[in-house]
């Protein structure tokens, strides 16, 4: 081998060397900054693809919000992370999730976000629905359950109670309009009215725990029909983790109580109207059982919910 060619292979060697260690260093440096990019955000959950500022809030403009969200979860699955402008967002739509953020990580995601409309019209969360968890919030809860809404007083303000005025009408309204679609369940919850009722009298509370069927209609359409699809928004100051994704402090939890209780992995037949499926199911609605949560569960279920 001449000294020539020597000379070359020396080159090339040095050219390859330089260049290798030049990638080595440049791949050392990719994955710092991706590790400490990944240390502050975590392993988010999953969701759809994302745009500059305005985050995912494109996929959310047409349909209805719980239809558009319950689709979108199909693909991404019962815990998404979406990005809404500036705002961080889990979006929960399976039982075992809800358990974990209700029951579980409660103490965490109990909170509220604050919005324009609470701050604004009901006095930066001096009302119940909109109050951060603090010591204010722990006090009206204990007042609102323990004195306003007492068998009692409820008799006394039944008119005036606005809260939940538009879920209960919503409720029954649909209740009425599954019996007209279903005369078939209207005429088996009529026969029941007559044999435990009557045709003499109206219903009173005292005979609600007799009127098994009634009481499965009303579990059925409060299923199929929760009257707060997207329940009331909650949000947590702490990071924590949810099924080994991480999601980080102040964000807002929506939890779409519409998929919830219409989950086919969970509801046999889930679009079928069929109160039956209430008989004889230690099932309820009161918020123990996270397969249907139409007032929602733990620290912030609704106070308006009776037994
Ligand atoms: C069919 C009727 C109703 C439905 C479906 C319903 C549903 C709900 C849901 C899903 C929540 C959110 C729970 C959560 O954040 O996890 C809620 C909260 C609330 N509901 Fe109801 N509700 C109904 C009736 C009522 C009534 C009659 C009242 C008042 C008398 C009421 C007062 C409230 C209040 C004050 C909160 C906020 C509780 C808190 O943040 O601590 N609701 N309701």
């Amino acid at each position: 081998m001449g000294e020539s060619n020597m000379e070359g292979l020396i080159a090339i060697f040095k050219s390859w060397f330089v260049h290798t260690v030049a990638a080595f260093g440049f791949l050392y440096v990719v994955l710092k900054v991706f590790r400490r990019v990944r240390h502050k955000y975590g392993r988010r959950p999953p969701g759809p693809p994302s745009l500059p500022v305005i985050g995912q809030l494109h996929h959310l403009v047409s349909g209805l919000l719980h239809h558009t969200l319950a689709k979108i979860a199909e693909k991404y699955g019962p815990i998404m992370w979406l990005e809404l402008g500036a705002v961080g967002v889990v979006v929960v739509s399976s039982s075992d999730m809800a358990r974990e953020i209700l029951k579980a990580q409660d103490h965490i995601f109990a909170s509220r976000p604050s919005t324009l409309f609470s701050d604004l019209v009901l006095g930066k969360g001096q009302d119940l629905a909109f109050s951060p968890l603090n010591d204010h919030f722990r006090l009206v809860r204990k007042v609102y359950t323990t004195q306003l809404l007492s068998q009692q007083q409820i008799d006394t303000f039944k008119d005036i109670i606005i809260g939940g005025t538009d879920t209960s009408s919503e409720t029954i309204v649909w209740a009425m309009t599954e019996l007209l679609r279903h005369p078939n369940i209207m005429e088996r919850l009529q026969s029941e009215l007559d044999d435990v009722i009557g045709k003499e009298r109206l219903v009173e509370e005292a005979d609600l725990q007799k009127l098994e069927y009634l009481q499965a209609v009303v579990k059925e359409t409060l299923r199929l029909h929760p009257g707060v699809v997207l329940g009331v928004p909650h949000f947590s100051k702490e990071a924590t983790k949810v099924a080994g994704y991480d999601t980080p402090a102040n964000t807002r939890e929506m939890l779409n109580l519409y998929a919830i209780s219409r989950d086919p992995k969970v509801w046999e037949n889930p679009l079928k109207f069929d109160p039956s499926r209430f008989l004889n199911s230690p099932i309820d609605v009161k918020g123990q059982h996270y397969e249907v949560l139409p007032f929602g569960s733990g620290r912030r279920r609704c106070p308006g919910r009776t037994n």
